[in-house]
């Protein structure tokens, strides 16, 4: 049986959490590097709830400068078993306005500067990644989202881009072609790293914007995410509280075997392994090393 505890990254716009209770900062240093800030680690009712603002407070990292690998393992290293990411993004659907939120179950990584596996050279694993969102984490979010009067959809694929800047109008119009449904810059790779970090990840992706293949709609801007990312942020507070006070104790099997993902995963021979790699996996790897 393991302890539930529930991770929360916030994305622009989220660099707290109002109602985590008993609250204390810790600096949790990883072996792959500084996670984005302090870990705030606290309880909303029973659920220890951590909590991480990916870009920092005051936002300091950009989307390709965040060290995704040192943010989960300082998650994995703190207990999270659940993790569920909130992501401010772009929309392609009429029917996804600014404000609406989009449980998202699937990806399309396009980012290409980014470290993207905490395995490599001296313990090469694979993980499954074909459903990448835990389906009754998702469950829980849209359970809190349906009792908090909050409009939202479940399913939906994003694409992850490496930005900093914003789409171009051909690339917008070719992901919409495409039949994806938001876009943002973040998700990617952290869906990853929780899947070999055994950890079950579910996004809340907040639209804040058209992005710009709209014809009734100016392009995106920083100014008009923010100001939907300000006005959601009060509704995302309220939605993490409610999935939090009503988590179970346990953390439940996840369907997808996301918190099973390293069971078969790792390739290379017990012989043949880096000691040095091996140090770093003790967090994210321990089960299975
Ligand atoms: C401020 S606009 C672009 C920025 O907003 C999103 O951040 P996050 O996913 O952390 O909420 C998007 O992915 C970009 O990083
Ligand atoms: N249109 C957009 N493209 C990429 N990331 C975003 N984050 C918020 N809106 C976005």
């Amino acid at each position: 049986m393991t302890k539930a505890v529930l991770g929360i990254i916030g994305g622009s716009g989220v660099y707290d959490l109002p109602g985590l209770e008993d609250v204390r900062e810790e600096r949790i240093s990883s072996p792959f590097g500084e996670p984005s800030d302090a870990l705030r680690i606290g309880r909303i009712g029973a659920t220890k709830v951590v909590f991480l603002a990916r870009h920092g407070r005051g936002h300091r990292y950009s989307p390709s400068d965040i060290n995704y690998r040192a943010n989960v393992d300082a998650m994995k290293r703190a207990g999270v078993t659940d993790l569920i990411s909130v992501s401010a993004c772009g929309s392609f659907k009429q029917e996804f306005y600014p404000g609406f939120f989009v449980l998202v179950d699937q990806f399309v990584d396009r980012t290409h500067k980014r470290e993207s596996s905490f395995f490599g050279k001296g313990c090469v694993a694979h993980v499954p990644m074909a459903h990448p969102v835990g389906p009754r984490l998702q469950e829980r979010i849209a359970e809190a989202a349906k009792a908090e009067g909050i409009p939202f959809s479940r399913g939906g694929t994003h694409v992850t881009i490496e930005g900093p800047q914003f789409s171009t109008y051909a690339e917008s119009m070719t992901y919409k072609g495409l039949g994806y449904d938001v876009i943002g810059m973040t998700a990617m790779p952290e869906a990853k790293l929780a899947r070999e970090a055994e950890i079950t990840y579910a996004i809340v992706a907040m639209v804040t914007d058209f992005d710009c293949w709209h014809p009734e709609h100016d392009e995106v801007d920083v100014a008009a995410v923010v100001a939907v990312a300000q006005q959601n942020a009060a509704k995302v507070a309220k939605l993490i509280a409610r999935v939090a006070r009503d988590f179970p104790a346990e953390h439940e099997a996840c369907p997808s075997g996301s918190d099973r993902a390293l069971d078969g995963a790792i390739m290379t021979a017990p012989s043949a392994r880096d000691p040095e790699l091996l140090k770093k996996l003790d967090a994210v790897a321990g089960r299975v090393l």
